[in-house]
């Protein structure tokens, strides 16, 4: 099977400790396997709805990473499915101990993607989906997991924050936190090198039909209005 050094921070700091060669290996998500998919952006845009949609289209092709996080399950959030939700201590424990491809405080709370998740998703033969946000996107870009990074962005601030409102899952406090933190994701989004695809989720089913295409899983090319893909250099999805 092929395996490939994860550069992780773990690795880099057990390197710099032991003063000598340390090399953490994982397997399956070089070569033959298809580039895994990182989809970030802000709270209530959308990613976990477009997520679910892809998985429900092809359960066979791609497989969800199951993070680790500190916060509370939503209802109908299931344990093991949506995430693996974790006491902070353990969590702490298990990323100093390199458990974890990244990790990041979001929302006052701690989330990662430890090694495991991509793995069992590969070990199924099948391509591995990320929803993370901007600083896990980064850590992945800086580790040796080479990957698509697509950067889901709202029509408008308005149109975010009544979708925020409407799934009803956060507090109003938790709403506002999220909502602050919004504006700062969407600065980052236009980080040089960092995204590969901007993809505006406007109308559902048409930014739906540009993430397949992405993914090269819609080959009709067929027009889609209200919903643009930018390739290359990121450039600002719209202006808030
Ligand atoms: N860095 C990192 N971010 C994550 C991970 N899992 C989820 N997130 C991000 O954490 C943020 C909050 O996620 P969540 O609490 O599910 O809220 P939601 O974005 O409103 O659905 C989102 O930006 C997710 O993309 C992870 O393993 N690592
Ligand atoms: N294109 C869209 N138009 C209108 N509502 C949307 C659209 N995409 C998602 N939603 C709704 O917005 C809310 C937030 O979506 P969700 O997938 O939970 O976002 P995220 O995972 O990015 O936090 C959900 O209630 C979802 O049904």
């Amino acid at each position: 099977c092929l395996v490939f050094n994860i550069d992780t921070p773990f690795v880099k700091q057990q390197r710099k400790i032991k003063g000598s060669e340390v090399v953490s290996w994982s397997k399956g998500v070089l070569g033959v396997a298809q580039k895994p998919v990182v989809i970030s952006g802000p709270s209530g845009v959308g990613k976990g709805t477009l997520i679910a949609k892809l998985m429900k289209e092809y359960p066979s092709k791609f497989g969800f990473s199951v993070s680790h996080t500190t916060r509370s399950p939503r209802v109908k959030e299931i344990d093991g499915v949506h995430y693996h939700f974790a006491g902070r201590s353990k969590m702490e424990q298990d990323i100093s101990e390199g458990e974890f491809l990244e990790f990041a405080h979001v929302h006052g709370n701690l989330y990662g993607t430890s090694i495991e998740a991509v793995e069992s998703v590969t070990d199924e033969g099948k391509r591995c989906i990320l929803d993370i946000d901007v600083q896990g996107a980064r850590s992945v870009r800086a580790s040796s997991l080479e990957a698509i990074f697509i950067f889901v962005c709202p029509p408008s601030f308005e149109e975010l924050e009544k979708r925020l409102r409407a799934r009803g899952t956060e507090t109003e406090e938790q709403i506002q936190k999220r909502l602050r933190n919004a504006r700062a994701e969407l600065d980052q989004s236009n980080s040089p090198g960092l995204f590969d695809h901007l993809l505006v989720n406007d109308n559902l089913e048409a930014c739906y039909e540009n993430l397949k295409k992405l993914l090269s899983l819609d080959d009709d090319h067929k027009d889609s209005d209200g919903c643009f893909i930018e390739d290359g250099k990121a450039t600002a999805c719209y202006s808030i």
